[in-house]
């Protein structure tokens, strides 16, 4: 029976790429053979097992080259089909091809035995009287593990005796007079045969042995049931369907020109497993900046708005204090905008006036802020709104303090003390190399209160570094023009065996609080490090290009495990 046998051919013929090559209809030449097949004994229900002799496939085959693609586009039905077959044990398949061990030994005596009688020998009563062969013998012949199964077989079968006072083997009268059949072979080619011809008993195969040999054959463990599957294969509701190409999306051309109607769609498969996600993984940097935010946070500080990168010069260094002819703001060092080029400055006129009389002092040197006579320069209003990409996240800070003031004076005068951070981006027109970058990130925190001291500034960083597992620091003097006094901080780390520079800090001056209209007595310690230098450090990171810019590894983001910024 082959309902398919013209296709089969073909199939057969493309057997190499019959399960890959697809055509217009986005079938494999397989699964077109298969629909043939299908269609060609339709109504009746196909085995598979005949269904793969008529395309002219293993079973195998067509299961996972046709069967399941085509299942899966509704165009076949399939039912499975649970059987357990008996198949060869490895040892079966030797026995098959080479006789039994029982077979062998009988062989080797009637060989040996013809070979020593010369013509004379052989008294044939079966009384032992023969010479007979040594074991040592046959077991060079046959092999001792064939020799041992076939005595313990042949002797039961009364087709070989052994001399007992010699042990020496030979025949028994009857099996030599007419050499027994070896039906235990015979039995393993019939199965092995059967099988090779699909189980489905199409050719002139020998008959299957009956279950009660199977079951003998089984007890020597020359054979073994196997579970196996199979198919009844049916038409399935969209096999009229199953030789147009399938669409698998519904866009805008398909819309409009009404070709939607008569599209075939690829049914949903909700079975399958998709693709994995790959998303979601943090930026080294943004890993250790939850770590800072978490200290911070800990800590009771409160996270200030730093979503802005431009920035007048006004906040970012005269509200600060900072000569407008200090160095920093030179365009070497500070990147400036040509469009908009200029902001304009706070509404509060009386603000401004207040740190213009702080940079340029009283008439004649006289004190103005405080005491301060200011750096007596004429200041610039101009120089004061130009726009920049803010050069440190003191300006943020800056903006933070000044609205702290106004809400002071809103409340008529009710100072609240404040614990504020941020983290967040700076800009710096510097020379690219391996430590600098002309963008990085600056971790800064203050503390606004009354009654503040240089201890406190030096306890609340004690504390905080602590949390990284900096616990030895040191202080060293320093200047910034927003501070006085200001300190450098160096943490000694244990890994790099030496002292490492982690941080700036400071009192913010006089200069800075009192024009922002902050009670004179209050105080604010600050200090600021670059985000960057600790990842570097707990990464093992030494080129800053690799942690950050467009030649960062991708890979790396992925690969690097959550650290807590411990040194
Ligand atoms: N702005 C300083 C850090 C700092 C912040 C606050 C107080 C003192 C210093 C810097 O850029 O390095």
């Amino acid at each position: 029976m082959s309902p398919g046998a013209p296709a089969a051919a073909t199939a057969a013929a493309a057997a190499t790429t019959a399960t890959t090559a697809t055509g217009a209809t986005g079938l494999a030449p397989l699964e077109l053979a298969t629909l043939d097949a299908v269609c060609a004994a339709a109504p009746a229900a196909l085995p598979s097992t005949d269904l793969a002799e008529a395309v002219g496939v293993t079973h195998g085959v067509l299961v996972d080259g046709a069967l399941k693609t085509l299942a899966a586009r509704e165009a076949l039905v399939l039912t499975p089909v649970l059987h357990e077959v008996w198949v060869l044990t490895a040892e079966g398949t030797t026995y098959a091809s080479a006789g039994s061990p029982e077979a062998q030994l009988v062989a080797h005596l009637a060989t040996a035995t013809a070979a020593a009688a010369g013509g004379g020998g052989g008294d044939g009563d079966g009384d032992g009287s023969g010479g007979g062969c040594s074991l040592p013998d046959v077991d060079a012949a046959l092999g001792a593990g064939v020799r041992k199964i076939g005595m313990q077989q042949a002797m039961r079968q009364g087709w070989v005796v052994m001399d007992k006072p010699t042990k020496a083997l030979r025949l028994a009268a009857d099996a030599a007079a007419s050499p027994p059949a070896d039906a235990v072979a015979a039995a393993l080619c019939a199965l092995r045969d059967a099988a090779a011809d699909g189980g489905g008993g199409g050719g002139a195969a020998a008959a299957l042995p009956d279950e009660g040999v199977l079951k003998a054959l089984a007890k020597r463990k020359l054979v073994t049931k196997k579970a196996t599957k199979t198919f009844t294969v049916v038409g399935g509701p969209r096999l009229a369907d199953a030789r147009r190409p399938q669409a698998t999306d519904l866009g805008r051309d398909a819309l409009t020109s009404g070709a939607w109607r008569s599209l075939a769609f690829k049914p949903y498969n909700f079975a399958a497993a998709g693709k994995p996600v790959d998303g979601g993984h943090l930026h080294t940097l943004l890993k250790v900046r939850e770590q800072f935010r978490l200290i911070f946070l800990e800590m009771g500080f409160a996270e200030m708005d730093s979503a802005r990168y431009v920035e007048s010069s006004f906040w970012n260094f005269d509200a600060l204090f900072q000569p407008q002819q200090h160095p920093a703001r030179d365009e070497h060092d500070t990147f400036f905008l040509s469009f908009p080029e200029s902001s304009r400055l706070p509404d509060e006129a009386d603000y401004v006036a207040r740190v213009k009389a702080a940079h340029c002092g009283g008439p004649d040197g006289a004190a103005v802020t405080g005491g301060s006579r200011g750096y007596r320069y004429a200041w610039s209003a101009a120089e004061a709104r130009k726009n920049i990409l803010r050069t440190h996240t003191t300006a943020v800070s800056c903006r933070m303090l000044r609205r702290l003031a106004t809400a002071t004076a809103d409340a008529g005068g009710v100072f609240t003390p404040a614990k504020m951070f941020s983290i967040d981006r700076v800009f710096r027109n510097e020379t690219l190399d391996a430590t600098h970058l002309a963008e990085f990130h600056q971790i800064e925190g203050l503390v606004a209160d009354r009654g503040l001291s240089l201890g406190h500034l030096k306890g609340v960083i004690h504390t905080f570094f602590k949390k990284m597992g900096m616990d030895r620091l040191r202080f060293k003097p320093t200047h910034n023009p927003y501070t006085e006094p200001s300190l450098e901080v160096h943490a000694f780390h244990p890994g790099l065996d030496k002292w490492v520079e982690v941080g700036n800090s400071g009192m913010f001056r006089p200069e800075m609080l009192l024009p922002m209209g902050l009670p004179p007595d209050v105080r604010v310690i600050a200090w600021g490090l670059s985000l960057e230098r600790p990842t570097m450090i707990k990464y093992g990171v030494s080129n800053i290009r690799d942690l950050f810019g467009h030649k960062m590894d991708l890979d790396a983001i992925q690969r690097n495990p959550i650290c807590r910024i411990t040194f």
